[in-house]
């Protein structure tokens, strides 16, 4: 896969950007490769995704922004550029269930997933063996029910300590306090196991079966303040019936989680997914 230099911009609608931003990179022999647009009615706002070949362009990525800066602040631009030949620093968290850890650390292994994992961190020892078979470092950080505060201040030590910018919650089951979710505002990433809003909090698949669906899912969604209520990535749905039990339900239902779970990190880990409030456009 090419080196590409990936810039994503969100700003105020107007005449002119897209032929703006192209006059820039063609003006430096920038050879783009990917090109998406998305302008909202609703809000107003312009959304792209721009992918230029690293090796077409005279310069490198900090000297880019430095020439890119003067049109992002003509236009009020919202705006990043990441390199693809450096991998993200994702670190994994997980509860007890193993489903969507191992499922990720699998597509890392194979590199299907192209990213850094520094480290899994876990409130339970139960899956160190999992995590360490693949050499990457296990930090068991309990839990104390009565007073979380510190496994927090241990979890933001680690994250802070290995320059992570992405953090995925594998069924990790603790909720993030609000000034955890402030400064990784769009970095923590957590797959929900019901399609969202319906079923939100613990044990979805319970409610689920209480109110006799005839479908379950999985949501891959930002983290924030408020629980099970971010932007949304992505999700998916299963068909179930009145033959299925709970368990049956919890079972078809990890099928989705991984997979949805999957799709919404290698979304974010390729810059696609760009944050409009409290949705998301993906390209
Ligand atoms: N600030 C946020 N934190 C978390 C979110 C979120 O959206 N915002 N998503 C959850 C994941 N989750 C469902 O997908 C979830 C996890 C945990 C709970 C919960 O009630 N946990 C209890 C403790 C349970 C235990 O100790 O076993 C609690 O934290 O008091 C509800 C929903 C991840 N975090």
């Amino acid at each position: 896969m090419e080196r590409v230099y990936r810039l994503t911009i969100s700003c105020p609608d107007r005449v002119g950007i897209v032929a703006k931003v192209g006059q820039f990179f063609s003006g430096h022999g920038g050879w783009i490769v990917q090109a998406n647009h998305y302008s909202d009615p609703e809000s107003g706002r312009f959304f792209m995704r721009h992918c230029i070949r690293a090796d077409s362009l005279p310069f490198g990525l900090e000297e880019l922004k430095e020439k890119f800066t003067p049109i992002a602040e003509e236009f009020g631009m919202d705006w990043q550029v990441n390199d693809s030949g450096v991998p993200k620093k994702v670190i994994l968290m997980a509860s007890k269930e193993s489903h969507c850890l191992v499922d990720l650390l699998h597509r890392w292994h194979s590199k299907e997933l192209s990213c850094d994992i520094p480290c899994v961190i876990s409130n339970h020892d139960t899956l160190r063996s999992l995590v360490e078979w693949h050499g990457i470092p296990f930090f068991h950080v309990p839990v104390d029910p009565a007073d979380k505060s510190e496994h927090f201040a241990r979890v933001n030590a680690i994250v802070e300590e290995h320059k992570a910018d992405t953090i995925v919650l594998a069924r990790y089951m603790q909720i993030i306090p609000p000034q955890l979710c402030q400064r990784y505002h769009g970095q923590v990433i957590n797959i929900h196991h019901s399609f969202l809003p319906s079923f939100v909090g613990a044990k979805p698949y319970h409610q689920a079966a209480q109110r006799g669906v005839k479908l379950i899912g999985a949501t891959c969604h930002y983290v924030t303040q408020e629980l099970d209520a971010g932007p949304i990535i992505d999700q998916d749905v299963m068909r179930i019936s009145h033959n299925d039990t709970v368990e049956d339900m919890v079972r078809l239902g990890k099928d989705v989680e991984k997979m949805v779970l999957a799709r919404g990190v290698r979304s974010h880990l390729e810059d696609r997914v760009l944050l409009h409030g409290n949705k998301t456009i993906v390209f």
